[in-house]
């Protein structure tokens, strides 16, 4: 029995991961350290968006921007987890909490983290630091924040909360819970 689940999950492949929060929150810097120390481990390394390319930014290479619609569809059948886990890498995704409620009705069973600030207030100045928004947006953002953190403690929304406070440690937690999908990849792949 224990041979048959064993080949089983090697067959479905390894298990996809959901990191969302709010924007600003720090999700690029993080996903991209880790794309970078695992190279050949995530499928997915890029998130579809749906916002605007920011200057510098360019599709396809930091991101895939897609319409709403077109990532809706896309989530809704599975395709591109799918089609990333059965090459047994870890899809990764960075979403919104509205991608997060869409891909919670469906049975791909990933593991969503919950990447947080340690306050409202270092949420706003990271966005400000960044010179990315407007006024306008900034505010929106920060708006979207409050509903994103409530939400976030809803029992059973994520099975992981990290606090991005300083980047290290939320790097080492955010390394340590995948430590498990990351070792079953290395494993079929060796
Ligand atoms: N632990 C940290 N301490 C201080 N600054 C940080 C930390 N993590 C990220 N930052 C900075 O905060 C800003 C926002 O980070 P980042 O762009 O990665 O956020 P994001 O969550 O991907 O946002 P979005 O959803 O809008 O793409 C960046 O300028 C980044 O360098």
């Amino acid at each position: 029995m224990r041979h048959f689940s064993r080949l089983f999950s090697v067959m479905a492949g390894p298990r996809p991961v959901v990191c969302s929060g709010p924007s600003g929150v720090g999700k690029s810097t993080l996903l991209k350290k880790l794309m970078k120390e695992y190279e050949g481990v995530f499928g997915f390394s890029i998130s579809h968006t749906t916002r605007k390319p920011r200057p510098g930014e360019q599709n396809g290479i930091d991101y895939h921007y897609v319409t709403r619609d077109v990532m809706q569809a896309g989530i809704d059948k599975g395709d591109f987890i799918e089609s990333v886990q059965s090459k047994n890498l870890i899809c990764l995704l960075d979403i919104d909490m509205q991608g997060v409620k869409n891909i919670k009705k469906t049975d791909l069973n990933p593991m969503f983290i919950s990447i947080q600030p340690p306050s409202m207030e270092i949420l706003e100045k990271r966005l400000r630091g960044r010179k990315t928004e407007s006024e306008e947006s900034l505010q929106k953002r920060l708006q979207t924040a409050k509903i994103e953190m409530e939400f976030s403690k809803e029992p059973g929304a994520f099975d992981v909360i990290i606090i991005n406070d300083n980047l290290d440690d939320a790097y080492a937690k955010l390394k340590d819970a995948l430590k498990e999908e990351i070792d079953k990849v290395k494993k079929v792949s060796s």
